[in-house]
């Protein structure tokens, strides 16, 4: 043999070489028995139960004949003592799943597999053809768009630069309640919350609370208003259960209306954002523009390696309106409910500004920084999450390969939706009372909102969950602590009682809250020069 033959026999004998063969191999032969074993486990599996789907349009009948029609699935679940189903529309199987085992299963083991959303009508018109992060399908764009808002919209860094803009909205808030109360007028929970969650929004992305001339008091304008409610009418509608997403010889009729209403919300939207954001950049282009002030300065600055802008016009302007979406929904609603169910039940007052008088004190208000120690509070924000959250549904899955998943077949492209509240009677005692100190029951002495183990979903998990955990949970639990701290709530006198009823078409309180407050703090923490 000689050298260079013995070194060829070497170098390929080498151990390293024979680990990696073997691994590589090893690898490619457990692929390959895990792709034959599902293909056998799917063949063998049988699809979750469901109503019998008519020849074409499936059970589409039934839905359009039982609206809204999130309930008639839990009902149809309930008949058939299911926790999971298929429910045929058009050709799409419609996955509903009530329980956090399965969910597990889902959303962790099989995250990758469920990580695509559907393309609807409605979506495509919010997200202008998929441009956006929540909305998109599994891809590129999807990819793309949630590496930025995670690390250059809501990282630590931007999270921290944000705050004062954060503690303007806040003090805003109190300095409107404030001179509700004084002008003795009845406060309205929601407007009031929606107003601030809207306010941090327009704060944080075009740095300005007003869209119009603004309000001495504090309050909304009708250009905010009509801001905020074209945000809740995309959000009522975005996965609405449209019949012609399934049937699509349908699509041009609009039957049911959706189109034109979310068209119109859309039309709202643009209105207000599209002239600011085309404004600034051209500010940026011809130099006027050279300091970030809020995250469209962020979202325009943005450049690859070749100094080209990363995002379009396009991009930017519809990832804005989800976003918008994405931060207003879920903390207004919470809090709305927290404060419902506190009027009802006093003690839960007492014991809430008990926790805010002794970490905070009645000689200043309370801040950010005081979040982690207000536990209380944040379990009621946890409790309003598991009864009540935003929408019936977290934000549909599609299957990208066939799956099996609780010894049932899903099939790619089925739609998966699992159920959000948490009310299962054998994971929950008194599982429809609003009881915050459940949260405590294991000793628990940090309270957060989230819930990895899925027995409501409060931000998800795997790869499709929720990038604004820390931006979410202090908006709900600020909101909150200041109505607590600044002001004594109570039921008007013309009223007996407050009704706990959802609204019969979406998830909120059927009637707005709209109660009296009264401060509680010393005067002079009221006055705000409002910026
Ligand atoms: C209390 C407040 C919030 C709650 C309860 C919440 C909840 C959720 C849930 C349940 C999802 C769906 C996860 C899934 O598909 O499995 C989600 C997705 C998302 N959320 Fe939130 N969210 C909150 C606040 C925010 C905020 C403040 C932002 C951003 C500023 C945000 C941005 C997003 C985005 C971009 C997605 C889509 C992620 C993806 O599809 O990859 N959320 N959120």
């Amino acid at each position: 043999m000689d050298y260079s033959a013995f070194a060829f026999f070497r170098s390929y004998f080498h151990p390293l070489w024979i680990s990696f063969l073997i691994a590589t191999c090893g690898f490619f032969i457990i692929k390959t028995l895990r792709y034959h074993l599902m293909s056998v486990k799917s063949k063998i599996a049988k699809l979750p139960p469901g109503p019998k789907p008519w020849p074409i349009v499936g059970n589409l009948p039934e839905m359009i004949a039982n609206n809204p029609a999130p309930m008639w699935i839990f009902k149809v679940m309930e008949d058939l003592n299911t926790e999971i189903a298929c429910i045929r529309l058009g050709n799409v199987h419609i996955i509903p799943v009530t329980c956090p085992t399965i969910a597990r299963e889902i959303l962790r083991k099989h995250d990758a597999d469920f990580a695509s959303r559907p393309t609807t009508m409605a979506s495509g018109i919010i997200s202008s053809g998929y441009l956006t992060s929540a909305i998109a399908p599994f891809g590129e764009q999807w990819k793309k768009m949630k590496k930025i808002i995670v690390n250059d919209l809501l990282s630590p860094q931007r999270y921290r630069w944000l705050q004062d803009k954060r503690n303007e909205e806040a003090d805003n808030l109190i300095f409107y309640v404030y001179n509700k109360c004084n002008n003795g007028d009845l406060v309205s929970v929601r407007l009031a919350s929606q107003h601030y969650c809207g306010n941090v929004y327009r704060k944080m992305y075009f740095n300005t609370r007003y869209f119009g001339k603004g309000m001495k008091d504090g309050g909304p304008g009708l250009e905010e208003i009509e801001h905020v409610d074209a945000a809740f009418t995309l959000l009522k509608y975005i996965y609405a259960f449209s019949a012609s997403d399934y049937m699509p010889c349908l699509r041009l009729l609009d039957l049911d209306g959706h189109k034109g209403k979310i068209k119109n919300a859309m039309k709202i939207m643009n209105k207000y954002h599209d002239s600011i954001i085309e404004e600034r950049i051209k500010q940026w282009n011809d130099g006027s523009k050279t300091v970030e002030e809020d995250l469209l300065d962020v979202l325009i600055s943005l450049k690859d390696v070749n100094n080209n802008p990363v995002l379009t016009k396009k991009e930017i302007k519809a990832q804005l309106i989800e976003l918008m979406i994405a931060t207003i929904d879920n903390p207004s609603n919470l809090v709305e409910w927290i404060l419902a169910e506190m009027l009802n039940q006093p003690e839960l007052f007492q014991q809430a500004t008990n926790e805010l008088d002794k970490i905070v004190g009645k000689d200043r208000l309370v801040q950010e920084s005081d979040i982690p120690n207000l536990n209380f509070l944040k379990a009621c924000a946890r409790e309003a999450l598991r009864l009540y959250p935003m929408a019936p549904f977290n934000i549909p899955h599609v299957s990208l390969n066939d799956t099996v998943v609780g010894n049932y077949f899903i099939p790619k492209g089925s739609h998966v939706l699992i159920k959000r509240s948490g009310r299962n009677p054998l994971l929950w005692d008194e599982p429809h009372k609003f009881k915050p100190e459940r949260h405590f029951k294991n000793g628990e002495s940090n309270i957060v909102l989230t819930e990895p183990g899925l027995k409501f979903i409060s931000f998800s998990t795997g790869m499709r969950s929720c990038p604004g955990v820390k931006l979410g949970t202090t908006m709900t639990v600020l909101l909150l602590a200041r109505l607590l701290h600044g002001f004594t709530w109570s039921i008007p006198p013309t009223t007996s009682s407050i009704s706990l009823e959802k609204s019969k078409d979406d998830m909120f309180l059927a009637e707005p809250l709209v109660v009296v407050a009264k401060p509680r703090l010393p005067t002079e923490l009221y006055n705000f020069s409002t910026k």
